[in-house]
């Protein structure tokens, strides 16, 4: 008799050992990465996903608080060959459910051909397959999360202080703590608004950027951020990260659609349109820009074509679908954000007429 069964939409039931016990449902989807287990299950684009890890022993070097994105485990349950007792007790404490000894090649074969699918996880002494079933049947698909931001942002405007030689406003729709430090290590103050903050909350900060967080869930679900964009265009420069690159290529008149299984992974190719130069990065997203709007695309994916890198060179605009700022993962594109400070020196666009 096993003590947890993932429920899968395609109808199937796996068995597999309860790590952490409880009962959860959540969009499953699957990461490459075989370092960064404690940055992923915190960081806030993960919210109500159902995270496997693809390669099999996930906790072999501990787990250690400054490592952490946020404060706290966002997916909803975690998946994977093998969890070592470090990583489950992490877990459990967290409240969070755990299962491993599954076939999870087999899983992310299926996930690869499917696509992303909803799931259900019964895990515990009292686990059954109908358990597992009942969860699956109450899961929302992502897009239907209107109100996930909400459940990833801060409650108030917080100021980390980063040598005020430039002045951040980020807006928080799940930010991780790697793109607020990497703006301080460049000489930074970073004040973190609220998703829903205000044109007044922003102008209040007096910030040289207006930047957009990566964050959880459809871009559509972030019309304030989406406005907050349009509203300052030309006034400010801009940039976004992953969930900001969308909202972003939203504001002006782009698309975003689901991707089939999203990337999620440290070795993503992507390469520069106009020098031809080709960095690794590290992905979290299954939404994607279909249409750059107005804007240009200025950096692919190697493997799909689709858009990693979208600016506006007159309004200042610029923004990554991949994660500039790793944790974890390679180091090739950090470059983003001394290019993104470097845009409040280029003064004030003259707007033509
Ligand atoms: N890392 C992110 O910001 C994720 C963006 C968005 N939620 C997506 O899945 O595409």
């Amino acid at each position: 008799m096993s003590d947890a069964y993932i429920a899968l939409e395609d109808g199937s039931v796996i068995e597999a050992r309860c790590r952490a016990p409880g009962r959860t449902r959540g969009e499953l989807v699957f990461t490459t990465a075989y370092t960064g287990y404690e940055e992923s299950l915190t960081d806030p684009s993960y919210e109500e996903q159902v995270l496997t890890f693809s390669y099999p022993l996930i906790g072999n070097y501990g787990v250690r608080e400054e490592r952490f994105e946020s404060d706290r485990v966002h997916p909803r349950a975690a998946v994977a060959r093998e969890f070592t007792d470090d990583v489950a007790a992490w877990l459990s404490e967290a409240g969070v459910p755990a299962i491993d000894h599954l076939d999870t090649r087999e899983l992310v074969t299926s996930i690869r051909e499917r696509g992303a699918m909803k799931c259900g996880i019964a895990a515990g002494e009292d686990a059954t397959p109908e358990a597992a079933k009942a969860e699956l049947a109450e899961c929302k698909s992502m897009s239907d999360h209107i109100d996930i931001g909400k459940r990833v942002t801060t409650v108030e405007h917080t100021l980390y202080e980063g040598g005020g030689e430039y002045s951040v406003a980020l807006i928080d729709c799940g930010a991780k703590g790697s793109i607020i430090s990497s703006l301080n290590e460049r000489g930074a103050d970073v004040h973190v608004l609220p998703y829903d903050a205000s044109e007044a909350d922003v102008q209040t900060v007096d910030p040289d950027v207006l930047f957009i967080s990566n964050g959880p869930g459809d871009p559509v679900n972030f019309p304030n951020a989406q406005s907050l964009v349009e509203t300052f265009t030309g006034e400010l420069p801009i940039a976004g990260i992953c969930l900001g690159q969308q909202i972003v290529a939203r504001a002006f008149n782009g698309e975003t659609e689901k991707m089939a299984f999203g990337h999620r992974g440290v070795n993503q190719p992507v390469k520069d349109v106009q020098t031809g130069q080709v960095i690794m990065t590290t992905q979290n997203h299954g939404y994607t820009v279909s249409d750059p709007g107005d804007l240009d695309v200025t950096q692919v994916n190697v493997n799909d074509d689709t858009a990693e890198g979208l600016a506006s060179d007159d309004l200042r605009i610029i923004t990554r679908q991949y994660h500039p700022e790793a944790n974890p993962g390679p180091h090739d594109s950090l470059g983003f954000f001394d290019d993104v400070l470097g845009l409040v020196n280029k003064g004030t666009p003259v707007t033509a007429d």
